[in-house]
């Protein structure tokens, strides 16, 4: 896997060796960090797999020498636990029908929606809760096996929410902590879900539960005050919560906020390498030498505001105020989620947005938008965070966005300028990126206009400010900060647990230490 994102094939098994028994530290995600992928000539190889949960994760995997129990992305996949490229990994078979129930209907039709502001109408169906149910009690099965005596379980995403309950009945020896990675919904659109209570009662089979944000935290404390215990017979008093913790009978479970990041170390360095800028002039040059380049680096999900970017971009030029001719926008597109119906309509209103700009202000030889509908390598991708004037970053709701501070990382020459959408997590600490609001076309066009034009100066103290939260906040600080909690209890520190009453602005001081 590692950087050049596929590795040898594995149905030879030569390059993949046995697991050597069972992890103390054990991560637990819908996805392996790879997915296999069947080859035409009957073999399989392993590729890295889309997001950026295995982002983040697949370093700290790698640091802590554990064990990954995950889905290897294709239906049937019976696998052995394997090593591969290092990483031991414990495949859950999902079939097809699980894949569209589990996977694309509850997991992505109902929770994805759901969370994200029901940008799109979730639906409620109940043999995809059925299917929930029961993979995620495979889920919680394969990591009974997979954990030592005592290991510490970290079980990620909302793909997973039973498993901590499922687990702790299987082995009530283990320590259990959930991170959340999309944003906790307010408890108004909570509470439509018909299976509200349990969701609550199966996160709080955790030791701890993570959010990325403290508002996401909140709305957990109130929900889980609300709903869990309700079936005793004295009403709501199984369940208390105050400051960040919730009694369970006799358990503690803790409650907290801790924001994601990247290895952004290990990402600078690679962006100062000869052969990244040479590649990012050469894109340049590809590009036909613009002034300005604009950048789009998302998965191809409607979450993403990847339509709103287009039609700001599509107005500014309407008038006049962004030049065609010495103006790009490349916009690369992970292809995600492709049988689910929103992302089949938004890719055909997406694609059909860039024709337009594309017929109405593109030249032969000379597109406004260049569109790219496939994953991109790594080392190209860094080239193209190195070589783009303006980072377009617009989702309409994100649970962190990874891609804004990956593209700071990468500027340590101090140039370009990031417009990031209030609506992300990373806006709470990016608080010297151009901020928009994507539901107010004119807020992001006028960002888009500053953000072209603004002096060199200016751009250079942004990036550095930028530059300074990122590298200081990377993905070892949260994994540890995380860990630490689930590991010490009560020693974790004030700015981790994000107190009931906390505000957004308490965290931003917290996360940033510039108040
Ligand atoms: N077209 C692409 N090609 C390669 N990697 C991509 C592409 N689009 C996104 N990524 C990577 O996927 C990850 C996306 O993470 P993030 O921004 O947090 O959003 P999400 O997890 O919702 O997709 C980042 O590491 C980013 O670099
Ligand atoms: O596995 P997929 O269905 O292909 O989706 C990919 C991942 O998308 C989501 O990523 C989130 O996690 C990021 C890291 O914390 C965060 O920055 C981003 O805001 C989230 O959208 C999803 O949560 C993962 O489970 C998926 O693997």
């Amino acid at each position: 896997m590692a950087a050049s994102s596929e590795s040898s094939a594995s149905s030879s098994r030569s390059t993949s060796d046995p697991v050597s028994g069972q992890a103390d530290f054990v991560v637990v995600a819908n996805r392996l960090p790879v997915d296999l992928e069947r080859l035409p000539d009957g073999t399989t190889r392993w590729k890295r797999s889309p997001g950026g949960l295995v982002t983040a994760l697949e370093p700290i995997l790698r640091r802590n020498k554990g064990a990954w129990v995950g889905w290897a992305g294709v239906p049937d996949a019976e696998l052995d636990p394997v090593v591969e490229d290092d990483l031991e990994l414990y495949p859950v078979p999902l079939s097809a029908a699980e894949i569209a129930d589990y996977y694309e209907g509850f997991s992505n039709a109902t929770l994805w929606p759901l969370y994200h502001d029901v940008i799109v109408k979730p639906e409620y169906n109940r043999a995809w809760w059925n299917a929930y149910v029961e993979v995620n009690r495979r889920f919680a099965e394969a990591t009974s096996k997979a954990a030592a005596q005592g290991a510490t379980v970290w079980i990620q995403d909302y793909q997973l929410q039973l498993v901590p309950k499922m687990l702790r009945m299987l082995r009530p020896d283990l320590t259990i902590g959930f991170f959340l990675h999309i944003p906790f919904p307010p408890v108004e659109l909570f509470m439509q879900m018909p299976w509200r209570t349990e969701i609550i009662e199966g996160l709080l089979g955790a030791d701890l539960i993570g959010f990325h944000l403290p508002g996401g935290a909140q709305n957990f404390l109130y929900l889980a005050r609300k709903l869990a215990g309700q079936q005793t017979s004295r009403g709501n008093v199984g369940v208390r919560s105050k400051l960040g913790v919730v009694q369970v009978g006799f358990r503690t479970v803790r409650v907290g906020a801790f924001p994601i990041s990247i290895d952004s170390g290990q990402l600078d360095e690679q962006s100062r390498s000869k052969s990244i800028r040479d590649r990012a002039r050469k894109i340049r040059k590809e590009l036909g030498n613009p002034k300005h380049i604009m950048l789009g680096v998302d998965r191809l999900d409607y979450t993403k505001g990847i339509d709103v970017r287009l039609a700001a971009l599509h107005e500014l030029l309407d008038e006049n105020r962004v030049d065609p001719a010495d103006t790009v926008l490349v916009q690369l597109a992970t292809p995600s989620r492709e049988r689910v119906e929103s992302y089949v309509h938004m890719r055909g209103e997406i694609e059909q947005s860039v024709s337009r700009i594309n017929g109405e202000y593109g030249e032969v030889g000379r597109p406004v938008v260049h569109y790219i509908h496939r994953p991109i390598p790594r080392d190209e991708l860094i080239a193209f965070f190195v070589a783009a004037d303006v980072m377009l970053v617009t989702p309409l709701r994100d649970g962190m966005n990874l891609v804004a501070k990956e593209y700071v990382a990468c500027r340590s020459d101090l140039g370009g300028a990031l417009l990031l959408s209030e609506f992300t997590g990373a806006a709470a600490e990016l608080r010297q990126a151009f901020l928009c609001n994507p539901h107010d076309l004119d807020s992001v066009k006028d960002a888009m206009e500053q953000a072209l034009n603004q002096p060199k100066e200016d751009g250079r103290r942004h990036m550095r400010a930028l530059r300074r939260q990122v590298l200081a906040h990377d993905v070892d600080r949260w994994a540890r900060s995380f860990l630490d909690a689930l590991a010490h209890g009560g020693a974790a520190g004030p700015a981790l647990i994000a107190p009931a009453e906390a505000s957004e602005s308490d965290y931003t001081e917290d996360a940033t230490g510039n108040s």
